[in-house]
C-alpha cells in the first residue's frame, strides 16, 4: 500500500439509537445493528414500524444523538455525510420533475457531464428516453428519470425508501441488478426499505426486521430460517414467507392499531374528562 489515505469502507453501525419526534412521541428505541461494506440490506417491517425514521436518521435528514450512528467508523454528524445518498418520498415529490424540462438538462443539473459513463449506463439500464419532457410522462417514466438523477453520483452508502413502487417488473429487476453489480464492483453499501419482495429473493445479503420503533432481528440472510407456514402462502418465495411470518408475529404482539383508540374512548367516557392530549392519556 502507498501512503495515500483511502476512504474507510462504508460500514454502517448503529448503537443504542433512540429517537423522539419533535412532538415528544417515541420514534426509535435502542436500535442497534451493524452492516459490513458491500451489504445489500432489506429493511423489513409493517407500516409505521420505523423504517423511514431510521433511514432519515442514517442519512442525516434527522439528527441522531452523538455516538449512535457510524458510517465507515466515523460519526457522520461530526465529519460530514459525503457519499451518503438518501432517496425517499420528499425527493420523489420534488416539483422540478413535473415541469416542462428535458431529460438531458435534468441529468446535467446533477452532474451528468462529470460522470458520462455512469449517466449513459443508467439511461440504458432504466430505459430512459432522452427526448422525454417531464410534464408529459407517466409516473413510472418520471420515476426512472429520478432514479437516474439520484444514482448518478457514485455514492458509497445508498438509503432507499421504497421508491421503486411504480416501476414495471422488468425496469425494477434491471434497476436492482444494477445496484447488485455496484456493490460487487466497488466499495458501497445499500439499505433498502421495501414492502415489495417480488424477485428479491436472491438480492439481499442482510435483513433487518423492525417493529414498533425497535429492531427485532438483524443479520445475514443465511442466518434466518423460514418457519413452517400454516398454508395459503404457496405463491410466496422463501423470503416472502419469512417476512409474512414476521408481520403476523408483529400484529399478534401489538394487536390491532385501533384497539388503543377504543381504549382511549372508553377511558374518556368512564372518567368524564381527559382523553387524548392529557397527562392521563392511556399508554
Ligand atoms: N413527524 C412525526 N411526528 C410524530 N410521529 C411520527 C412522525 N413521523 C412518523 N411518525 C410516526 O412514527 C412511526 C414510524 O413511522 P415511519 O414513517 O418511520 O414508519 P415506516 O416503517 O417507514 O412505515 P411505512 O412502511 O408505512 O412507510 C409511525 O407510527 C408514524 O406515525
Amino acid at each position: 500500500m502507498t501512503g495515500q489515505t483511502s476512504p474507510p469502507p462504508p460500514t454502517i453501525k448503529v448503537q443504542n439509537l433512540s429517537y423522539a419526534f419533535p412532538d415528544g412521541s417515541s420514534g426509535l428505541q435502542n436500535v442497534s445493528l451493524s452492516l459490513p461494506a458491500g451489504a445489500r440490506c432489506l429493511l423489513i417491517g409493517a407500516n409505521g414500524a420505523g423504517k423511514t425514521t431510521l433511514l432519515r436518521l442514517l442519512s442525516g435528514k434527522r439528527m441522531a444523538p452523538a455516538g449512535t450512528v457510524y458510517i465507515g467508523d466515523n460519526d457522520p454528524f461530526t465529519v460530514g455525510l459525503e457519499g451518503v445518498t438518501y432517496l425517499g418520498l420528499e425527493w420523489v415529490l420534488n416539483p422540478i420533475v413535473r415541469s416542462d424540462i428535458g431529460v438531458p438538462e435534468l441529468l446535467k443539473s446533477v452532474g451528468g457531464d462529470h460522470y458520462p459513463e455512469r449517466r449513459d449506463e443508467l439511461v440504458r439500464i432504466l430505459d430512459v428516453d432522452l427526448e422525454w419532457h417531464l410534464h408529459a410522462v407517466s409516473d413510472g417514466e418520471r420515476r426512472r428519470v429520478q432514479l437516474c438523477m439520484g444514482l448518478l453520483r457514485p455514492w458509497t452508502v445508498l438509503l432507499l425508501d421504497e421508491i421503486t413502487v411504480d416501476l414495471d417488473l422488468l425496469s425494477r429487476h434491471n434497476f436492482l441488478q444494477f445496484l447488485k453489480r455496484e456493490t460487487e464492483s466497488r466499495s458501497c453499501t445499500i439499505v433498502y426499505a421495501t414492502h415489495i419482495l417480488d424477485n428479491l429473493a436472491q438480492w439481499p445479503t442482510h435483513l433487518v426486521h423492525m417493529s414498533l420503533g425497535k429492531v427485532k432481528k438483524w443479520g445475514e440472510m443465511s442466518t434466518f430460517e423460514v418457519p413452517r407456514t400454516d398454508g395459503g402462502e404457496e405463491g410466496n418465495s422463501r423470503l416472502g414467507q419469512l417476512v409474512m411470518s414476521w408481520l403476523k408475529e408483529d400484529l399478534k404482539e401489538r394487536g390491532p392499531r385501533n384497539a388503543r383508540k377504543a381504549e382511549g374512548l372508553s377511558y374518556q367516557n368512564l372518567e368524564g374528562k381527559g382523553g387524548y392530549g392529557q397527562e392521563s392519556r392511556p399508554e
